[in-house]
C-alpha cells in the first residue's frame, strides 16, 4: 500500500501514519510533486494546492482512497472523481474551533467599528463613531454542519436568536431558535441582521448568494463568509455593499485568492478581509494526522471511516461527521 501525503507534515506526523499502518510505504510528495506522485498512489492524504491532472490520476486506476486535509472539498472532488469508486473522506468539522474564532474575530470587528479605529490609529487620530451591538440581533447561519454547530454554540451564550439552514436539518441543539431546510434560505436571509455562510461550495451552491438573495437581506445587515468564496458572487456583493444596502461584511474568503488588486472590496471600511486563515492553527496538522491515522486503522480493519463524502452531494452525512477530539472519543478507541 502507497500513501502519498500532501500537508505540512513533520517527521514526526509520518512517524505517526507510519505506525497506524505499519505495512505501508509512505511518500511525502508535498506541492511539488504531488501531481508526479498522485498516479502511483493507493491513498492521497493531504490538500493539493497546485493542478493536478486528475483524469491521469483516474485512468491510472490505482488510487482507492482520499483522506482531504481540508474541510471544502473543490480541490478534489472534481468531475473526474465523482462517478469512479474512489473513495472521498474530509476534514469535516475538524477546524470548527478556529473558524467559529475567525468568525467571531470577523463579526465583532464589524460591529464595533475596528477597522475605522483601526485606520484613525494609523494616523495617530482619537475619533470616536457610533458602534453596532450583537445583543439582540437574528443571527442566520447557511450550512448547520461542523463549523455551523460550533458557531451556533459561541453565540448561544450571547442573547441573541439563532435560524440556520441546512442540508440535513437534523438535531437542533435547544439554543437554535429554527433549524429549517437548505431550500428556506430566502427565510432565513429575510429574517437575519446578521447571516453566516458555512456551506460547502459545489455545483448547487456555486453563486447561490446573488443579487436576488441579498436583496432578502434586511437594509443595514451583514454577510460573514468562512465557507468559500465562490458562493457569493462578489460583483452582486460589492454592489449591496456600496448601494449601502449591507451595512457590512466579513469575508475569511473571496471569489479568488488572493483578491485581485483592483477589487473594490479593499478599500471599503465596512469590509473585513482576512486571507483565508479560518482553519489556521497551532494544532491544525497534528489534529488532520490524528483524523487521518484514525481512519487509516478504520480503513484497514474494515470499518467506516470518518466523514465519508456522499461525492454527488459533496459533503458527509451529518451522522458520520467527526465533531470532536479524537482522543476524547470512545467511538475512536
Ligand atoms: N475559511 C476557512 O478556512 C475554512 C472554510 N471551510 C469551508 O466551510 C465549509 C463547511 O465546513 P464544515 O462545517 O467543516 O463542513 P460540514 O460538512 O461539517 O458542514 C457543511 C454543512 O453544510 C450543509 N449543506 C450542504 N449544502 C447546503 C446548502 N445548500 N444549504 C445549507 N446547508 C448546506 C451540509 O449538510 C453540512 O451539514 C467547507 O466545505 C469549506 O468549504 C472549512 C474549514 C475552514
Ligand atoms: O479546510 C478547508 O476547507 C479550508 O478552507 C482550510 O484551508
Amino acid at each position: 500500500m502507497r500513501i502519498v501525503l500532501c500537508y505540512p507534515v513533520e517527521p514526526h506526523h509520518i512517524d505517526q501514519i507510519q505506525a497506524a499502518a505499519p505495512d505501508a510505504e509512505i511518500v511525502d510528495a508535498g506541492q511539488e510533486r504531488i501531481d508526479e506522485e498522485l498516479p502511483n498512489a493507493d491513498i492521497f492524504i493531504g490538500h493539493a494546492k497546485v493542478p493536478v491532472d486528475w483524469k491521469r490520476v483516474v485512468d491510472a486506476g490505482r488510487l482507492k482512497w482520499i483522506q482531504s486535509s481540508a474541510a471544502g472539498l473543490d480541490h478534489c472532488l472534481v468531475p473526474e472523481v465523482i462517478p469512479t469508486d474512489i473513495v472521498v473522506t474530509s476534514a469535516a468539522g475538524l477546524f470548527a474551533p478556529q473558524v467559529t474564532e475567525q468568525t467571531f474575530a470577523l463579526l465583532y470587528g464589524l460591529l464595533r467599528r475596528i477597522p475605522t479605529f483601526f485606520r484613525a490609529q494609523a494616523k495617530r487620530e482619537f475619533i470616536r463613531r457610533p458602534t453596532d451591538d450583537l445583543r439582540g440581533k437574528t443571527v442566520g447561519i447557511v450550512g448547520f454542519g461542523g463549523n455551523g454547530r460550533a458557531i451556533a454554540k459561541g453565540l448561544a451564550p450571547m442573547d441573541v436568536r439563532i435560524l440556520a439552514t441546512d442540508y440535513y436539518p437534523v438535531d437542533a441543539p435547544s439554543y437554535v431558535d429554527a433549524l429549517w431546510s437548505a431550500d428556506r434560505l430566502p427565510d432565513l436571509l429575510a429574517a437575519s441582521d446578521i447571516v453566516i455562510l458555512a456551506l460547502p461550495l459545489n455545483s448547487s451552491t456555486l453563486g447561490l448568494i446573488n443579487r436576488e438573495m441579498l436583496a432578502l437581506m434586511p437594509k443595514d445587515s451583514y454577510l460573514i463568509n468562512v465557507a468559500r468564496g465562490q458562493v457569493v458572487v462578489e460583483a452582486d456583493l460589492v454592489q449591496a455593499l456600496q448601494s449601502g444596502h449591507l451595512q457590512g461584511a466579513g469575508l475569511d474568503v473571496t471569489e479568488r485568492e488572493p483578491l485581485p488588486e483592483q477589487s473594490p472590496l479593499w478599500e471599503m471600511p465596512q469590509v473585513m478581509i482576512t486571507p483565508h486563515v479560518g482553519a489556521q492553527s497551532a494544532r491544525r496538522v497534528s489534529d488532520s494526522t490524528d483524523l487521518a491515522c484514525e481512519n487509516l486503522r478504520r480503513y484497514q480493519n474494515g470499518r467506516p471511516l470518518w466523514n465519508r463524502v456522499d461525492k454527488t452531494l459533496g459533503f458527509a452525512h451529518p451522522n458520520g461527521v467527526f465533531r470532536g477530539n479524537i482522543a476524547d472519543d470512545p467511538a475512536c478507541s
